[in-house]
């Protein structure tokens, strides 16, 4: 049955550690799999890294930049470089591809949010394998995914994709970061992110010298991925040929099974899709009623409100303990949420001078995570 499937690749695998040059065979390999695949009809969008790691090595940077306009304009060297080597690859392989650069603000508004849904869909319709990165050279740094792993899973959230494979220069998750503990445990099968949790992965620093973000960020967005229902694969981008052979059935890297929550895709948009602008602390009542009642979140049970937003702008919901528990889209704004916390609803209008909602957050638009 023909299935959706997000591969993502990172600079580890797609360029030679020593030189920074590109790793050739790997991409051709790739381009290969990825074709035949599509000819067996599955629909298949590639997010590909390397922008920055490709430009620095065109420019003869020994080092990942550090300051952003730097790295800005070394992605813009790099972007460009890496689509003409894809395109050469899968031209040759006969494969339309398509250039789809992201920034978080494609995706946090609404419009805009399915806008690319479309866009993609009318791409995988079209029978063309579209890659994807982050717009590197204008996004800016309140406003950016960070790292592919995170923009991955949120594609595969957003075209609800079977599989989401997140090829790196590691075989598979382990204990601990396997080039400094020689004797971590691999792990084959991530039954819950719970699981995950209780194991106590150890992710070390920020990964290899042209990669962003390591383990931790690979981990985030399996529990992305995995609450939109997408089975995650993290497995080594130097065999691309184990994709087919995982969708076969093959154990091969860390398998993260499918854990859909029941929430709409406007939920996966509220959850996982904005940035949250501030913080909603709130005391164990309210924390319990949201968590375990799933009602409405009313300004009574507000301990403390951080951040400057407006109203129908995403926040945080933060239980006693500071563990955040949930997203939502708020009624009202920061400066108003600083007058009427812990008050009832009913004082509202006689504190702000106005009528204003009763929910502070509405439980149509807020999600547990
Ligand atoms: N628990 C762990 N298991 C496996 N690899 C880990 C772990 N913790 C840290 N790492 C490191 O994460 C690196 C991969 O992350 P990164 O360099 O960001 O790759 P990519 O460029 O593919 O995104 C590996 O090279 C490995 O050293
Ligand atoms: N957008 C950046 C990639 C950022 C990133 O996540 O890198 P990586 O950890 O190698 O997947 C680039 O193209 O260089």
């Amino acid at each position: 049955m023909p299935q959706t499937l997000v591969i993502k690749i990172g600079t580890s695998s797609l360029t030679q550690p020593e030189t920074g040059l590109l790793a050739l065979s790997t991409i051709a390999t790739l381009a290969e799999v990825l074709s035949q695949l599509r000819s067996k009809g599955h629909r298949v969008i590639l997010v590909s890294s390397g922008a920055v790691g490709v430009g620095s090595a065109r420019l003869g940077l020994t080092e990942r930049p550090k300051s952003i306009a730097l790295k800005q304009a070394v992605a813009a060297v790099g972007q460009g470089r890496l689509m003409r080597v894809y395109d050469d690859l899968f031209t040759t392989l006969q494969q339309p591809i398509a250039q789809v650069l992201l920034t978080r603000s494609d995706l946090v508004q609404r419009s805009r949010y399915l806008n690319v849904y479309n866009t993609f869909r009318e791409l995988l319709e079209l029978g063309v394998i579209p890659i994807v990165n982050e717009n590197d050279t204008v996004a800016v740094e309140e406003l950016k995914f960070g790292d592919n792993d995170t923009l991955s899973a949120l594609v595969a959230s957003l075209v609800e994709a079977d599989w989401l494979f997140l090829l790196t220069d590691v075989d598979k998750l382990y204990s601990a970061d396997p080039r400094s503990v020689p004797d971590a445990k691999p792990i084959s099968l991530v039954n819950s992110i719970k699981e995950l949790t209780a194991m106590q992965v150890q992710t070390g620093g920020q990964g290899s010298q042209w990669g962003t973000g390591g383990m931790v960020t690979k981990i985030s967005a399996a529990r992305i991925a995995t609450a939109a229902g997408v089975r995650t694969v993290i497995t080594q981008g130097q065999y691309p040929h184990n994709i087919s052979k995982i969708i076969n059935g093959e154990s091969i890297g860390t398998q993260f099974e499918p854990q859909p929550e029941p929430t709409g895709a406007r939920k996966r948009w509220i959850a996982y899709g904005l940035v949250p602008l501030g913080k909603l602390y709130l005391d164990n009542g309210a924390a319990t009623a949201i968590s375990d009642g799933g009602k409405s979140l009313l300004a009574a049970g507000i301990t403390e409100v951080k951040g400057e937003f407006d109203t129908q702008e995403a926040v945080g919901i933060f239980d006693g303990d500071g563990n955040e528990i949930a997203r939502g889209l708020v009624n009202y704004s920061s400066n108003e949420l600083q007058k009427i916390r812990g008050r009832h609803s009913r004082e509202i209008r006689e504190i702000l001078g106005y009528e204003g909602a009763e929910t502070v957050v509405h439980r149509d638009n807020l999600v547990l995570i």
